[in-house]
């Protein structure tokens, strides 16, 4: 079954799922500093400020994942879902994305050992990230899925990201954007992946509304994070 086959999916699917998208409007897209970034504003301190800031998010997005497998009994969605943690963490034939994350770091002029080390991550940073991950640990699965649902909106902004750094950001080598680019088709199958579990899962008014909030909760991590950054980077 696909989220939107309505001749098997659950009553109500479609308004649940327009609900959904419906957060698209608080997305991280819109915020100022992504505005500034993707229109060439920002300088190249504010650049490695935000590469720098995100590589905590991006080291947590495995210690959510595998939260969220430690609360899934369902071998079958925990042998799918634990591919997002090898996305990250890589195999044998591929790097993965913190890795290319890190070279990203190299490309915009810092060095692999002031990434890893934290020594750039501020604090609201943190807190927000870190959020979220407690979130996934401590709510029912079906709300810390519904709430990587943000990647439902994410493929535009990165076209639109990596087109601005291709245009106005020249002095970052284009190696540096390999991260990027994988996450173009990684995000729309993981997000695709998720809105079906969600569909499926919650049924009731409380559980969809419990969806939403999860859904709305990361954008607010998101929106967060940018606050932070941009507050740290004032350019
Ligand atoms: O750069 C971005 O704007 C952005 C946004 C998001 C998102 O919408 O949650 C993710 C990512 N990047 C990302 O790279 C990533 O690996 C990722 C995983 C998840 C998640 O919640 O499981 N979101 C995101």
């Amino acid at each position: 079954m696909t989220a939107l086959d309505e001749t098997q999916a659950p009553a109500g699917t479609e308004e649940f799922v327009a609900a959904l998208r419906a957060n698209a409007r608080r997305y991280h897209h819109q915020h100022p500093f992504h505005l500034r970034m993707n229109r060439g504003e920002l300088s190249r301190e504010q650049i490695r400020g935000w590469v720098a800031n995100r590589f905590h998010y991006q080291q947590c997005i495995p210690l959510k994942d595998a939260a969220i497998l430690s609360n899934c009994p369902d071998p079958e969605f925990r042998r799918r879902w634990i591919g997002r943690i090898l996305d990250h963490d890589g195999t044998a034939s591929d790097p993965g994305g913190i890795e290319a994350w890190l070279r990203l770091a190299e490309a915009v002029g810092l060095s692999r050992a002031e990434v890893r080390d934290e020594r750039h991550v501020v604090p609201g940073v943190r807190f927000a990230v870190d959020a979220y991950v407690t979130f996934t640990r401590t709510r029912p699965c079906a709300e810390a899925v519904a709430s990587s649902l943000t990647e439902l909106f994410a493929p535009d902004l990165m076209s639109e990201r990596l087109a601005a750094f291709e245009r106005y950001y020249t002095w970052v080598e284009g190696e540096g954007l390999t991260y990027f680019r994988n996450r173009l088709h990684q995000a729309p199958r993981d997000s695709e992946h998720a809105l079906q579990l969600v569909t499926e899962w919650c049924r009731s008014d409380d559980q969809r509304e419990r969806a939403v909030a999860a859904l709305s909760f990361k954008c607010d991590v998101l929106w967060s994070m940018l606050d932070a950054i941009d507050q740290a980077y004032p350019g």
